[in-house]
């Protein structure tokens, strides 16, 4: 058993001439939460079809192994140690949320009894037991999801495939279904997500792979991820006009707004560099209003990778 949940090397898939994903590797550590973004398109569904065992993936690839086991060799028992809970729905609104969850442990080969304890347990979790014996068509969107991630816990996936899990949910259910996924991982489970919200990805990931063009444009933690922009700055904002231009002496290297009397200085946001402001400020004997740091942020990085801006480096190789 290797301590990487997932591990694939060149992963390749094309449909016809359309090359999908062009030689894709990943590494994602037992117990973190990975994250895989991209523009629609991109291939993260195709990604998660084949690490979950629904797609193959193109005889050119190399090795792919999840939960320690060979997809190649040994699929059935890769599927054994995976949960997925897809774009699309696995919810039969037809019947209760209970008898979907029920459902689910007979799926599973657990005996009634046990079926009856993990569906009230889970249930329970989701804060579902209240709606368990109404049709889930009846239920609202953040209920669906919640079921749906409850019914996928039936097998006691060690690791599970979110893709989209929060598309369409408002901001409080998308809040609730994010502390559901921070408790997954705080029991050891390896969640590996796709999300179209570079936030929830930013909240979320332990690390961040960007996909575009069939391969990884870049990968690293958010903090990693967001250094390789730029645009990082410091913005004063001034009341008096005098404070304004003595300072903007004082900073030569600020780009003046003298409509709103603010100053905008590069910075990377560090403790140093905060410093070294204001002890210019301090020197000069003027005060800033308002002070205000600016680092970039995933939205920043994602329109970079994916809208083919020049990167000075990506940290594709960052450790670990
Ligand atoms: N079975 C298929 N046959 C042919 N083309 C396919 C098939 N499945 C996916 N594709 C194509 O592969 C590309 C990647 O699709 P995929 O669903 O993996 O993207 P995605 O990143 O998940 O996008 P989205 O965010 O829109 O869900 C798309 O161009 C899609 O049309």
């Amino acid at each position: 058993m290797t301590d990487l949940a997932i591990a694939a090397n060149g992963l390749r898939k094309s449909y016809g001439d359309k090359v999908v994903l062009d030689g894709v590797d990943l590494a994602v550590p037992e117990g973190t939460i990975f994250s895989l973004l991209g523009p629609n398109g991109a291939g993260k569904t195709t990604a998660v079809k084949i690490l979950s065992t629904l797609v193959s993936p193109d005889p050119g690839s190399g090795r792919i192994s999840v939960g320690g086991h060979d997809l190649a060799t040994d699929p059935q028992a890769a599927r054994a140690a995976i949960g997925v809970t897809g774009q699309f729905s696995a919810v039969d609104g037809l019947i209760t949320g209970e008898e979907n969850m029920l459902l689910m442990a007979d799926l599973h080969h657990l005996s009634r009894h046990e079926g009856r304890r993990v569906a009230a347990e889970l249930l329970a979790r989701f804060d579902l037991t209240e709606a368990a014996k109404k049709p889930a068509s009846t239920y609202s969107g953040g209920m669906k999801r919640r079921l749906d991630i409850a019914m996928t816990l039936v097998g006691a996936p060690r690791i599970i495939f979110l893709d989209e899990p929060t598309t369409g949910l408002d901001p409080r259910s998308r809040h609730t279904m994010w502390r559901i996924i921070r408790e997954l991982v705080a029991d050891g489970v390896t969640v590996f997500l796709t999300t179209q919200y570079l936030e929830e990805a930013d909240q979320l990931a332990d690390r961040i792979a960007v996909l575009h063009d069939g391969t990884i444009a870049a990968q690293g933690t958010a903090e990693e991820l967001k250094r390789i922009v730029p645009g990082g700055h410091v913005r004063l904002r001034f009341t008096d006009p005098a404070a304004y231009r003595s300072a903007a002496t004082a900073l030569r290297e600020a780009s003046p707004d003298d409509a709103s009397l603010a100053l905008r200085i590069p910075s990377d946001g560090s403790q140093r560099a905060l410093r070294s402001v204001l002890d210019r400020l301090d020197s000069a004997g003027v005060e800033a209003d308002e002070l205000t740091v600016h680092t970039p942020d995933l939205d920043d990085v994602f329109f970079a990778l994916t809208g083919g801006v020049d990167l000075p480096h990506q940290p594709t190789e960052a450790a670990r």
